[in-house]
This record gives structure tokens, C-alpha cells and sequence, in this order.
């Protein structure tokens, strides 16, 4: 089921500062939003607020018609049906790449049938089906980055969350990986909302660019496919 993401007068505070204020935005069921500004603008902290990671100080978030966070209450991350993928990949080193892609299917209590037929699935969307057996170290960045890729949709979650994912590579993977996740994405039409400072990374992914400046949204511009502004 494709899912909307609403929020409403959303303001987030580290002690005296500001960080988010007042943000009002509706993103369309299966769409992908990039939320792209400088360093310190409240990207991060918005996309943590959709994950569950931590809770605004004013205003509600809405998915579809189910509310997610409100004043001072969060549903947890685990119970929004999310899918994340960080800038540091954050795999579990002691796992081969086929039991971190499979983790999440545990969570969900998916029969083992099931459960080894989607990992070979997800590997194989985002090419990685001989490395199955392998621990983390022995993948390279982009690897490991592919890795955490298919442990967001594995469980085809309604919600994918990006945090800067490519941030952490040298340019040249990072342009084919962003071109190849903006395939993937198209092909899952999951609803996507990507955090990035990289404005031609945001231009290849998504359908939508939300431009945030110190906590307040300053332009929310549709692109079209070609990558150009519509
Ligand atoms: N734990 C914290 N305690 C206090 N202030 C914080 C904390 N984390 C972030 N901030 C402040 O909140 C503001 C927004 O941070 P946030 O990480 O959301 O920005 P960002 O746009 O994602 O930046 P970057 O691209 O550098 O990750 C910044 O001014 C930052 O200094």
C-alpha cells in the first residue's frame, strides 16, 4: 500500500535553539522527496522525526491517516513500517551480508520460506547475490552501502528514509550508485524522502525537491524525469 507523509506545524528545539520550525508538508503516496540545504539546517532532524527516532515539540506527522508523532509522543521506530538507509551503513560486523539483509524479516516474524526467498530478491535487485556469505569487512564501501540497501527493502516497508547514504564514497561510485538507487527506486515505487546537500544527487532521485534554510522550507520544487526543473 503506497503511503502518504503529512506534517503539520512541526518545530523541533535543542534546549534554546531552534531547529525545525513550524514545518508544514504533504508528500505524495509513492513520490521521492529530497530534503536538500547546508550543513545544520534541520535536515537530519526532520528525517529522524519521520523514522521515530525522536519526537517534535509541536505539531502532529501523519502516515497515510495513521498519526506517527504528535507533542511529546512518538511511535517507535520498529511499529512505522520504515525502511532506513545512514551515511555510515551501520551493518552488524558480525553478520554475513544475507542474515543483515534477512534481520528485519526476523523483526516482522516472516516464515523462514519466506524469509530466505526475499533475501535472495532484494540481493539480487541490488546485485550482490554471490556475496551472500560474506562478513561486512570483506565489502568494499559501496558494497556495504548496496548491503544496507537491501535491508531497507527487504520487508518492503511503506516508508524508505535516506540519511546522506552515498556521503561516505568517492564521486565516481557515488554517481553510479545514485543513478542505480534512483532505478531501484523507481521500480519499487515506495514513498521516499531523502536527505542530502548534494544538489545533483537530489536532481537524479527525486520527483520533488524540498529546499531547507535554517529549520523553515525556502522552496519545494517539482522536477520532472529528465532531472530538470518542471
Ligand atoms: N545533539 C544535539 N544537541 C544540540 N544541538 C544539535 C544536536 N544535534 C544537532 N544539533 C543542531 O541542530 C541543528 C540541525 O542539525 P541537523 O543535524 O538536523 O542538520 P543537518 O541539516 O542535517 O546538517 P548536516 O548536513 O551537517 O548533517 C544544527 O544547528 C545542529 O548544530
Amino acid at each position: 500500500m503506497l503511503t502518504s507523509i503529512t506534517l503539520n506545524g512541526v518545530s523541533y528545539a535543542f534546549g534554546a535553539n531552534t531547529v525545525l520550525n513550524q514545518i508544514d508538508l504533504h508528500i505524495e503516496p509513492g513520490s521521492v522527496v529530497a530534503l536538500l540545504g547546508p550543513s545544520g539546517c534541520g535536515k537530519s532532524t526532520l528525517l529522524r522525526l519521520l523514522a521515530g527516532l525522536t519526537e517534535p515539540a509541536n505539531g502532529e506527522i501523519h502516515f497515510a491517516d495513521r498519526l506517527v508523532a504528535k507533542s511529546g509522543w512518538s511511535l517507535p521506530p520498529q511499529a512505522r513500517d520504515i525502511g532506513m538507509v545512514f551515511q555510515d551503513y551501520a551493518l552488524w560486523p558480525h553478520m554475513t551480508v544475507a542474515q543483515n539483509v534477512m534481520f528485519p524479516l526476523k523483526m516482522r516474524n516472516v516464515a523462514r520460506s519466506e524469509r530466505e526467498n526475499r533475501v535472495a530478491q532484494a540481493l539480487s535487485r541490488v546485485g550482490l547475490s554471490e556475496f551472500a556469505g560474506r562478513k561486512p569487512a570483506g565489502l568494499s564501501g559501496g558494497q556495504q552501502q548496496r548491503v544496507a540497501l537491501a535491508r531497507a527493502i527487504v520487508a518492503e516497508p511503506r516508508v524508505l528514509l535516506f540519511d546522506e547514504p552515498l556521503s561516505n564514497l568517492d564521486s565516481e561510485l557515488r554517481e553510479s550508485l545514485c543513478q542505480e538507487m534512483a532505478t531501484l527506486l523507481r521500480q519499487l515505487g515506495t514513498t521516499a524522502v531523502y536527505v542530502t546537500h548534494d544538489r545533483r544527487e537530489a536532481e537524479i532521485l527525486a520527483d520533488r525537491i524540498v529546499h531547507l534554510s535554517a529549520g523553515s522550507i525556502a522552496a519545494d520544487r517539482l522536477i520532472s524525469t529528465s532531472g530538470e526543473y518542471a
